[in-house]
């Protein structure tokens, strides 16, 4: 479970996130949605401990996330597929993080199966597609088996095949109990994944719902929440109108 109170970050005169509160439990695919810019990631660095809240505060299982013993076994998360070590293979990288974590050497292999990297676990990723390094990302997320995964915008570079595996994963994640939130700025591609909706726009909470609710407020699901960010979207192509 997580748990965001007023939870807040300003840089400077921007307010990315504005007195969130919100509680993320586990056993369902929560959908963190909002236009470009809203403070999806933002907020996600903050529960992760990545960015000190500005003000307010959130736990992970009923702690902040620094208190939190076990690291990798404790949350997973996959924020920017392309931040790794190009140099490195697969498998060397997810190594080094199940050391740093005290995780069976044995979890890597599966992991690598599992996101279906079998193959190329001894290449090294600078050589990889982006939809790979997604891949690797999730990897590494399930690597120590924890109980609350965080995934920012999972299913970007994924090819149709992918991103039918990466709903199905998700879902089995939450079926097991775990505690599930997966940020995107596209509703279409979160209606056959979450079943519950937080939606923010300039980093407050418009929408804290289950999917079915949520789409009951307009004839499509993307209508509805282009109703819902209409008055928060901060990037408009066609100018200032
Ligand atoms: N390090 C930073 N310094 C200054 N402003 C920042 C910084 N990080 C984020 N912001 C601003 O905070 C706001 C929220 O950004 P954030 O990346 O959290 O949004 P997002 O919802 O993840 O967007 P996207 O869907 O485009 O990835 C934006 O206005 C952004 O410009």
């Amino acid at each position: 479970m997580i748990e965001a109170t007023e939870l807040t970050k300003r840089y400077g005169r921007i307010t990315a996130v504005d007195a969130l509160t919100v509680t993320v439990r586990p056993g369902r695919v929560t959908g963190f949605l909002g236009p470009n810019g809203a403070g999806k990631s933002t907020t996600l660095r903050m529960i992760l401990g990545l960015q000190k809240p500005t003000g307010g505060g959130v736990t992970v299982d009923g702690r902040p996330v620094r208190d939190l013993p076990r690291g990798l076994r404790d949350v997973g998360a996959l924020l920017d597929a392309a931040d790794v070590h190009g140099g490195r293979t697969a498998a060397a990288h997810l190594s080094a993080l199940a050391r740093g974590n005290r995780i069976p050497r044995r979890r890597v292999e599966q992991v690598l199966d599992e996101v279906g990297l079998a193959d190329a676990a001894r290449r090294r990723i600078g050589t990889f597609s982006l939809g790979m390094k997604q891949r690797l990302g999730i990897a590494a997320a399930l690597l120590g088996d924890p109980p609350v995964l965080l995934f920012d915008e999972p299913l970007n570079g994924l090819d149709p095949q992918g991103v039918r595996w990466a709903r199905g994963l998700f879902r089995r994640l939450a079926a097991e109990g775990r505690t599930v939130l997966v940020s995107s700025h596209l509703m279409n591609e979160m209606a056959h994944t979450a079943d519950h909706l937080l939606v923010i726009g300039r980093g407050r909470l418009l929408a804290d719902e289950p999917l079915a609710d949520f789409a009951a407020r307009a004839a499509t699901l993307e209508d509805a929440f282009m109703d819902v960010t209409a008055d928060s979207a901060q990037y408009r192509a066609g100018g200032t109108r």
